[in-house]
């Protein structure tokens, strides 16, 4: 049996304040940079979800002290040590983050995760490793369950890394590196996906004073010391996406404080984004206000930097005026689900017409209708579930538990900008499906 979130349909304008707790992506890193520098170091407002507590944990199987400190984390790192199990859940980040750093450990670490987790790509950062000069034990799958056979040390070096189904491969890869006798000389094979997350990994590992250098074909970390550093944590602005979306659907206004006026977070984009399809945005001294206009325009754009928006903007798409068209987000096939996949079953169940291309969608809005989706197990599912449960009555939603991934408390937030007291709507147990 899974929960059904029954969610609210809300025809007159939303006008809330909705601050959000920290950055998934830029917890992720603050917990290993610290993990990796010579003395202790404080996350301040991390993002306390499955994902960041279980790289916490992950790191803890390592030989790393995460301690709380009230809201804060205190991490202390320690000589890296295997024989170790590090449980990545769902996230990509624990998935592609977390071996580079066990490659350190003095022996073999075992990463394992969800079912899902154990088809998300990773291939391409076990035959990274590999070349330099790690042994990785995946039975020949490229993905998960492996086990990096760690010896206290990494020769690194120069090495080719496909990163075309992953930025986080990259990542892992830089985060890690300076810690590498010879340091990284990374050069891509092909593209990468999600820019701006790798930019963010280059500022963090900055920050710790590490010699992050681009090359023509990647980027260089030269070895040394990464610094101990106390660092705030900004929040969330991909998390931000529902809740601005809300202010188009219902020509309702929100906004979000704490805004950052220069960020790597890829949810910066929201603002170009939503004012493209029709809002007004705003940098107000309370944070960024969105207000709807009354009309969603449709939106033809290429999303490959910030794949993470996709499921809500196409459910703002789904809501729009005209057809709209999202590309360069083929990667989106290895998330948390295929999300091409799922946003098609969940856009064509409330109405709309979706074709899917091999690297995106095309969504024609249709009259909407009542159905019954799937999250998939897959947070941002349910929250692109919540912005067409706005417009279109009786939109419910099985698995909503999934948001626990990164904004466990997601629901309580939408019902608190809407004004309702409790959940916004029954959540009942009932079998998972999809249909109406
Ligand atoms: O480095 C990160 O924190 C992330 C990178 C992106 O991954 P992909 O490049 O796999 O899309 C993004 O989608 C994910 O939510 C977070
Ligand atoms: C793709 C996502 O997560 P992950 O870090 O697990 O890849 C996401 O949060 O949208």
């Amino acid at each position: 049996m899974s929960q059904v979130w029954s969610t609210p349909h809300r025809s007159t304008p939303v006008d809330a304040v909705v601050a959000l707790p920290g950055s998934k992506s830029i917890t992720a890193r603050a917990l290993v940079l610290a993990a990796l520098a010579d003395g202790p170091s404080r996350v301040v407002r991390p993002l306390r979800a499955r994902d960041t507590d279980l790289m916490a944990a992950g790191l803890r199987a390592l030989g790393v002290r995460v301690d709380e400190d009230g809201a804060d984390w205190l991490v202390t790192p320690g000589p890296l040590r295997g024989p170790a199990e590090v449980d990545a859940g769902l996230a990509g980040t624990v998935l592609r983050f977390l071996p580079p750093v066990a490659a350190l450990a003095d022996g073999p670490v075992r990463l394992d995760g969800d079912p899902r987790l154990r088809e998300r790509p990773n291939a391409g950062l076990i035959a990274a490793l590999r070349a330099l000069g790690v042994a990785v034990d995946d039975g020949g799958r490229g993905r998960a369950p492996f086990t990096v056979h760690g010896t206290g040390g990494v020769r690194g070096g120069a090495v080719t890394v496909d990163a075309s189904e992953s930025s986080q491969i990259v990542s892992g890869l830089l985060l890690a590196a300076a810690r590498f006798a010879d340091g990284i000389d990374l050069a891509l094979a092909g593209g990468v996906p999600s820019m701006p997350h790798v930019e963010m990994t280059v500022a963090a590992l900055r920050e710790h004073g590490v010699d992050v250098a681009a090359t023509d074909r990647g980027w260089r970390v030269a070895p040394g010391r990464l610094a101990p550093l106390d660092r705030v944590v900004e929040p969330d602005l991909s998390n931000a996406a529902p809740f601005l979306a809300a202010a188009l659907v219902t020509g309702g206004r929100v906004t979000v404080p704490d805004w950052p006026a220069a960020t790597t977070q890829p949810g910066a984009q929201l603002d170009a984004l939503l004012s493209r399809m029709g809002a007004e945005v705003e940098r107000t001294p309370e944070g960024l206000r969105v207000t709807g206009t009354g009309r969603i325009a449709p939106l033809v754009a290429d999303l490959g930097d910030v794949g993470e928006l996709t499921p809500v903007l196409a459910a703002l798409c789904a809501l729009a005026d005209g057809t709209s068209r999202l590309t360069g987000i083929g990667h989106l096939r290895g998330h948390e689900t295929d999300r091409l996949q799922a946003l098609d079953e969940v856009l064509t169940a409330v109405g709309a017409r979706v074709e899917q291309l091999p690297d995106g969608l095309v969504v024609t809005p249709g009259p909407g209708r009542a159905a019954l989706v799937d999250s998939y197990a897959d947070h941002r599912m349910v929250h692109a579930a919540a912005v067409l449960g706005l417009a279109v009555d009786g939109v419910r939603v099985s698995g909503p538990e999934a948001v626990t991934k990164t904004l466990p408390d997601f629901r309580e937030r939408w019902a608190a900008m809407l004004g309702d007291d409790v959940l916004g709507a029954d959540v009942s147990g009932a079998p998972a499906g999809v249909g109406t």
